[in-house]
């Protein structure tokens, strides 16, 4: 039995969330099924429909108020509250059936993954109980105003990746803002030229940073960090693209062809 699980990350505000409600519209005008489920536990409102909600579970204002910790510490403790209580969301994730599509909608704090284990955690226990999983690294196209602020949000993705140690996809959001940026230019930062990058960082950054520059550009390029699936999110055909990349890399179609004929070899059986 096989599910399918995209993890949404990236920096706060980047759109995670509103890419799970246009990606569930989106699915369900395609009648397809698809659950999304909220691990933010600072969460206060959605423009999806709920599949499963952390704050059922543990929510940052109840652990804020009973434990007088702030906003950061109460996510933290939320996060590990859930890793510790890992049965209640296998008991959610055992109502869906096999093929079924998950999607989980992440905090925007990128300690949680990047400094701490918790993400990984998550990750290693949903490939266990039978999920294929794909992450999705969203940075917003203000992301393309500096190459400064391009590099820094690459970093962020690259350490991201390490540590899940899962296939990733890097996503360039908000693109309905970037209509007056020539195409030239966003092909350019799509799947940026290194060593231009690492000019125009030397022109902005002091001499003395040229050695750290190199190293780091080099450092990305050798991941493949510095190429971005551009989204769309106006734009119905942008998110068919990125849904197929995805159930590409999942082979999702596959399994979901595999499952539909198993009925006709039960009824040649039968037969
Ligand atoms: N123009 C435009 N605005 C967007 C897009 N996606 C999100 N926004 C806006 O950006 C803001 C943040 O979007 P969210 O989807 O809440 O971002 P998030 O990554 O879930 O944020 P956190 O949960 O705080 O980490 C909201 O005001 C959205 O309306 C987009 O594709 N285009
Ligand atoms: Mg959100």
């Amino acid at each position: 039995m096989v599910k399918f699980a995209q993890v949404v990350l990236g920096p706060a505000g980047s759109g995670k969330s509103t890419y799970c409600a246009e990606l569930q519209r989106y699915c369900n005008d395609k009648r397809r099924v698809l659950h999304v489920i909220n691990l933010d536990p600072a969460a206060e409102e959605f423009k999806y429909a709920v599949s499963v909600d952390i704050r059922d579970l543990i929510s940052v204002d109840e652990v804020g108020e009973e434990m007088s910790l702030g906003p950061n510490g109460a996510l933290v403790y939320c996060m590990e509250f859930m890793l510790h209580n890992l049965e209640w969301l296998e008991d959610k994730l055992d109502a869906f059936v096999d093929n079924d599509y998950v999607v989980f909608d992440l905090p925007g704090q990128i300690e949680l993954y990047t400094h701490f284990p918790f993400m990984r955690e998550l990750i290693s226990k949903l490939h266990r109980w039978d999920f294929r999983v794909q992450a999705l690294y969203f940075l917003d196209s203000q992301f393309m105003a500096d190459s400064t602020k391009f590099f820094g949000g690459c970093i962020t993705a690259l350490s991201a990746m390490i540590q899940l140690e899962i296939p990733h996809l890097n996503i360039m959001s908000k693109m309905d803002l970037t209509r007056d940026m020539t195409k030239r230019k966003v092909d350019e930062y799509m799947d940026a030229d290194i060593d231009m990058l690492i000019s125009d960082l030397s022109r902005t950054t002091p001499p003395r940073f040229m050695k750290l520059n190199n190293a780091m550009g080099s450092l990305l390029d050798d991941f493949g960090m510095v190429s971005f699936v551009p989204l769309d999110i106006t734009d119905d055909d942008s998110i068919a693209t990125l849904l197929l990349m995805v159930d590409l890399a999942l082979q999702y179609e596959d399994e979901v062809d595999q499952s539909r004929e198993v009925p006709d070899e039960v009824d040649e059986c039968s037969e």
